[in-house]
């Protein structure tokens, strides 16, 4: 067996060797076939191979399953390099490869040997017939799950998706299934074993020690200047820079160019095309250092990677391991830097509870033991990572900072300490949030925590699909969570219905930012409480964080929380006024205020601190839910659970409405101006509102067409017509929040711009902008566009129509007609937009080109601000759906010449628009 082994790995791979005995030894087992097989080797030991070669020995055809499209691309991509008849089938292959593939699947002997696959697609019921008829014909030779850790909701990367991979594996009993991972320490391994159902599972793990990697910590507040320090690091050789946030990863690149290194970004702000040619780059060594967030690496594999700098503190020592790792894979020395910072301490350890919550699992120690790696070890710092795997001691020979030097380390904790007593003092006198960091620019995954790597693929791509998605994931949610036997309540398991993945929140519709701006106004309270000048101290931020994690973890519904989290900020205000400082209460009660009128999921800040990236998909679902229910309880209560909305919507309109709705600023309320008018005919008309949709899909209509939906218009109905009347421009309400005397009717407000997204493209953005990073509505999309995302957008309602027919874009266009419509209904001429309001939009449209890095410097992203403000506003006398349009439009081909904005002479080429045209015959045409 060796020698054929060996034969087909030096013809197939071009290798002479095996990599190691246990690469060697899996091998063996897995194409023996008799028992499925879990491996855990670390990062680059080579465990591709190990189902790679058995899938070229077999007969059939080897499934694998991957998390990433962009990993699959790249391993696919590798084997055909090597002439391994290789594919992939996902959202974003085009329908003719696909067919090309299914084609060849189905043939008497398809020619391929793996196919890769994420587990979205291979629960799909488009894949299934493919699957059984491979299954049946024989021709399914492995199944192999590569990066397991996935499944665990232990594990650092849990992956909803891939819990359906246990389902499959039991419908596949023939067939020997292989589960890879390189991070699992002990309970995520078991894990695995059992969510995979894998059967009488062969086990190699081989040590994670990896003698070749040398660790170190530094203390990044001990630095008179972090940047040079970073940059004597990094002149090692090629290397990765992890920052938390897109914002860091810009700035740390820009600082290290500066001095003279090239370095270059990457996030998922940025386009695709400019992600891939900045990792093409620094693949081919054309730029020495990337400094990226973590959806940077996964499946990368460069062997010659000399450092991995963490500027920002790793989530876990998991997570640590897996992206420290990325380091050495040639086994050659390499370091791992991490620059600690005690800020980064406070972020993590929000962020961490809020993790725990969610997952409903005592804090993982994992965690723990990462922020004392950090903070106050005095241990090897392979000892601890091998301890946290299960593994026994290493011989770390002074391949870390405390081997090598103890005295150092200590002496770094010790000055530490002393600086942060020296501070604490002077923080407090941050005139920032309780974190004095933004959230919003956290990289973003679809859990929406700021940590998970999954933030690179599209995801579902059509309503259908993700409702499917969301279906599926509750039943396997609850199924998962009858096995685990947690005690979770209905209320629960209702919410999991209807939020996309139920995990990523244990309280739907409550965002982190809300999260945050509750412990604010705790923090304040304490600080009246206390009486101490020091506000923001860390003290004070420990107990308002555990007081909110209390009435967190007690509460059920977002309402439920913020009326708790206000009864805590009363009764502690009562105290405070007693002793007699009730000074402070004017702030503390307006910002009270503020959030019992604000919707929970609003900001409530500036657009600068509006959420990017920080929101999760359910958020943003059940963002939009909030708008139909509101309407139709007729409370002005903005603090409404999705449950409360949920009953509501079942009462009054049967079960499925619910879901319909789920999608309705793209789907529902694209036919919604029409259809649901004639719906609204055909009904009852002595019935209220039978369903918030209709009410407005008909108050759209009534914009729109006043004399069609005037005949239909019910009671409440002709309540929003008239509320549009009466404001004088409507448009003033759009993304923007309303101040206590706008909103007589405030959910007749909300309702409203609600209705406007049914109708118009721009509204819909301003829906979005509220919880959606900007970015990815805005800007154009370089992925290619699938058929099924053509044939969507050619059913989709005339006013969306205005894309390009060619599909050769996903742009969000901007329809300054339909705006001016749905204005004109209500109002014949628009407001002129004062300079502040211009000065609002523009920054509102610029923003995420700020946070992309589009502008060198704050000031010039605030200079080129005003100057389009003065250019849009003054001596001109334009409505402000206008003045979006022409800020838009002026932006773009601002940026369709400068790709950086270095300095102030670069928009000096912009010219006030002229007011004959359109906005659009000007710059497009
Ligand atoms: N027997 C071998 N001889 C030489 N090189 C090998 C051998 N097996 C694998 N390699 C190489 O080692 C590198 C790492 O392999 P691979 O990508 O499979 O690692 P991995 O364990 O899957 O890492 P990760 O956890 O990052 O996915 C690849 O470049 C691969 O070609
Ligand atoms: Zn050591």
């Amino acid at each position: 067996m060796t020698t054929t082994l060996k034969q087909a790995l030096k013809a197939h791979f071009g290798f002479d060797s095996f990599r190691s005995k246990l690469q060697e030894d899996i091998v063996k087992a897995v194409v023996r076939g008799d028992r499925d097989v879990f491996v855990c080797m670390p990062t680059g030991a080579g465990k591709s191979l190990c189902y790679q070669l058995p899938a070229m020995l077999a007969e059939g055809i080897t499934l694998v399953i991957s998390p990433l499209i962009a990993l699959i691309q790249d391993q696919v991509d590798r084997l055909k390099d090597l002439n391994i008849p290789a594919c992939s089938i996902n959202s974003k292959l085009p329908a003719g490869e696909r067919r090309l593939i299914l084609a060849d699947l189905e043939s008497s002997s398809p020619k391929l040997k793996l196919l890769y696959i994420t587990p979205e697609m291979v629960a799909s019921p488009s894949f299934q017939p493919c699957l059984t008829g491979l299954c049946s014909r024989g021709l399914l030779s492995y199944l192999a799950v590569d990066e397991a850790h996935c499944v665990s909701q232990w594990g650092h990367d849990f992956r909803p998706d891939y819990l359906k991979l246990g389902d499959l594996r039991a419908r596949l009993p023939g067939v020997p299934c292989l589960a890879l991972t390189a991070t699992a320490p002990k309970n995520v391994q078991d894990d695995i074993l059992k969510s995979l159902r894998l059967q009488l599972p062969l086990s190699f793990a081989s040590p994670v020690f990896r003698s070749n990697l040398h660790y170190d910590v530094i203390f990044r507040e001990l630095l008179p200047n972090p940047y040079v320090h970073l940059h004597a690091f990094i002149t090692k050789g090629c290397g990765i820079v992890y920052c938390r946030t897109r914002e860091g990863c810009e700035t740390v690149a820009y600082q290290l160019t500066k001095l003279g290194v090239l370095a270059k970004a990457y996030h998922a702000g940025l386009k695709a095309g400019d992600r891939i040619e900045v990792q093409n780059d620094w693949m081919q060594g054309k730029v020495l250092v990337i400094v990226a967030t973590i959806s940077f690496g996964m499946g990368v594999d460069k062997p010659n990677v000399r450092f991995v700098a963490h500027w920002n503190v790793a989530k876990s020592l998991a997570s640590y391991y897996q992206e420290s790792g990325r380091a050495g894979r040639d086994g050659l020395p390499s370091s791992c830097r991490t620059y600690y910072s005690a800020k980064d301490k406070e972020q993590i350890s929000f962020l961490i509870r809020q993790e725990v919550t969610r997952k409903q699992v005592s804090t993982s120690t994992g965690d723990l033991k990462c922020m004392r790696f950090y903070k106050s070890q005095l241990l090897c710092r392979h000892a601890t990572i091998s301890k946290f795997f299960g593994d026994k001691t290493p011989n770390c020979a002074g391949a870390c900072d405390y081997c090598s030097n103890p005295k150092v380390v200590r002496a770094q904790i010790a000055r530490a300490a002393a600086l942060s007593t020296r501070t604490q003092a002077a923080q407090s006198t941050e005139p920032k949030g309780p974190f004095g960091f933004r959230p919003d620019l956290y990289e973003g995954g679809r859990k929406g925590y700021g940590f998970e790597r999954y933030d690179e693929e599209g995801g579902s791509n059509s309503d259908e699909e993700t409702r499917q998605r969301k279906k599926e994931f509750s039943d396997l949610f609850k199924k998962q969570m009858n096995m685990r036997k947690v005690n979770v309540d209905n209320d629960f398991l209702a919410h999991a219905n209807i939020i996309l993945e139920a995990s990523s929140q244990r309280i739907p519709r409550l965002t982190v930012k809300a999260r945050e701006h509750c412990l604010h106004l705790l923090q304040e309270a304490l600080h009246g409480h206390q009486g101490a000048d020091d506000c923001f101290n860390s003290d004070n931020l420990t107990v308002a964080v555990d007081l909110e994690h209390a009435v967190f973890k007690s509460s059920k519904s977002s309402n439920l929380y913020k009326a708790a989290v206000l009864k805590k900020v009363e009764e502690m205000k009562k105290v405070a006024a007693v002793s007699g400082r009730d000074d402070e209460e004017k702030t503390s009660s307006s910002e009270t205020k503020k959030l019992k009128e604000e919707a929970p999921s609003s900001s409530s800040s500036s657009f600068t601190e509006e959420l990017q990236g920080f929101t999760s998909a359910s958020e943003v679902y059940s963002f939009k839910r909030k708008r139909v229910g509101a309407g139709q309880r007729g409370s002005s209560n903005p603090f409404q659970t999705a449950k409360d909305l949920l009953e509501a919507t079942r009462d009054q309109s049967g079960s499925n409405q619910w879901t319909e709705s789920g999608g309705f600023s793209n789907n529902t309320s694209g036919n919604s101006t029409e259809s649901a008018a004639k719906k609204e005919t055909n009904t009852d008309k002595s019935v209220a509102v039978t369903s918030s949709i209709k009410a407005r899909a008909n108050a759209a209509a009534s914009l729109n067409s006043p004399t069609k939906g005037s005949r239909a218009l019910t009671k409440k109905q002709q309540k929003l017509a008239e509320a549009a009347k009466t404001s004088r421009n409507i448009s003033h309400y759009f993304g923007k929040k309303q101040t206590k005397n706008e909103s007589q009717e405030p959910e007749t407000l909300t309702e409203l711009d609600g209705t406007l997204s049914c109708s118009t493209d721009v509204n819909s953005e301003d829906i979005t902008e509220q919880q959606h990073p900007p970015v990815t509505v805005e800007l154009a999309d370089s992925s290619p566009v699938t058929d099924d995302m053509r044939a969507k957008r050619d059913t989709s309602p005339p006013a969306k129509r205005s894309r390009p027919a060619d599909g050769t874009s996903r742009r969000v266009t901007f329809n300054p007609t339909v705006q001016e419509r749905a204005l004109h209904a209500v109002n014949e001429a628009p407001k002129p937009v004062t300079l502040k309001e211009a000065a609002d939009i523009v920054v509102r449209c610029l923003d995420p080109f700020y946070t992309q890095g589009k502008f060198a410097t704050k000031e010039l992203f605030k200079s080129f601000a005003r100057y389009l403000s003065h250019l849009l506003a003054e001596g001109r006398n334009r409505g402000r759906g206008q003045v979006k349009a022409e800020a838009k439009a002026l932006i773009k081909k601002f940026f369709s010449k400068v790709k950086r904005c270095e300095s102030e002479v670069d928009w000096k080429h912009l010219k006030t628009p002229q007011s004959s045209q359109t906005p659009a015959d000007r710059l497009y045409g």
